[in-house]
């Protein structure tokens, strides 16, 4: 997806606007400021969540045609997508409900792993091409989880 490079302010604001029946609604939002947190872990970028009105990274689960011009596919294949910073669409993202989602290393996809994946674009990256970068386009379930160098290089070049 086109956008712009970067967001021009460094208090991001998310609001979660759905949920997905695979997990209990508190797990699901300590998963989003986990993800979250591995970005403004390594930046100046500060995180803060909405409860109404519109905050800069809108996130919310969907299955197949969900408003926007990229609809979902079912189980696998595409797991989730957001759009570079900007106004509007730009900056939020969508996750594939016909997922199973889960956090460990059981059947299904890491909520926390994709959603990072997702905030990465949503903050303006691209892909990688080291396979150990979150950023690498390919999901890989990864037990202790840390951000590559690359990933590094590419957000600290952003904020
Ligand atoms: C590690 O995090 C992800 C890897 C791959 C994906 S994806 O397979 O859904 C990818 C979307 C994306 O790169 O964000 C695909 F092209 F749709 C999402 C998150
Ligand atoms: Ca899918
Ligand atoms: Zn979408
Ligand atoms: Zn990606």
């Amino acid at each position: 997806f086109e956008g712009d490079l970067k967001w021009d302010h460094n208090d991001v604001t998310y609001r979660i606007l759905n949920y997905s029946p695979d997990l209990d609604a508190s797990i699901i939002d300590d998963a989003f400021a986990r993800a979250f947190s591995v970005w403004s872990d390594v930046t100046p970028l500060t995180f803060t969540r909405l409860y109404d009105g519109t905050a800069d990274i809108m996130i919310s689960f969907g299955k197949k045609n969900h408003g926007d011009p990229y609809p979902f596919d079912g189980k696998d294949g595409l797991l989730a997508h957001a759009y570079p910073p900007g106004e509007e669409i730009k900056g939020d993202a969508h996750f594939d409900d016909d997922e199973f989602w889960t956090l460990g290393n059981g059947p299904g996809y890491s909520l926390f792993l994709v959603a990072a994946h997702e905030f990465g674009h949503a903050l303006g990256l691209e892909h990688s091409n080291i396979q150990d970068a979150l950023m690498y386009p390919m999901y890989k379930y990864i037990a202790d989880f840390s951000l590559h160098q690359d990933d590094i290089e590419g957000i600290q070049y952003l904020y």
